[in-house]
């Protein structure tokens, strides 16, 4: 490769991760505003917040799905586990 076509591929290549950084964002909010929906639900139902066996049911789908993908699948579950923390963190300005 010479040092024009790695330039263009260099460019090109952040062009599609700022794209895909928008779009994780936008996800990220998605998946984070259900939890008012899930807080009120849960109050409604007197649940608590932390649902263990649903944690377990997210890691069993996550492993499932990660199976035959070649990637980083301890990063993935700490991904995981953090947006689950972020859900927990808006659920609890809704059940206080
Ligand atoms: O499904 C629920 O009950 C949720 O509160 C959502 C969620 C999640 O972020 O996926 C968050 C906390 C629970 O412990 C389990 C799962």
């Amino acid at each position: 490769m010479d040092v024009e076509e790695a330039k263009t591929l260099l460019n090109k290549s952040r062009d599609k991760i700022d794209v895909l950084n928008e779009q994780i964002i936008d996800l990220i909010i998605e998946r984070t505003s259900l939890a008012h929906d899930i807080a009120i639900s849960k109050k409604a139902l007197n649940k608590d917040l932390l649902d263990t066996a649903r944690e377990d049911i997210i890691h069993d789908k996550i492993d499932n799905l990660l199976a035959s993908r070649d990637v980083d699948k301890e990063k993935i579950i700490e991904i995981f586990e953090i947006l689950v923390e972020m859900s927990k963190q808006e659920q609890k300005k809704y059940l206080d």
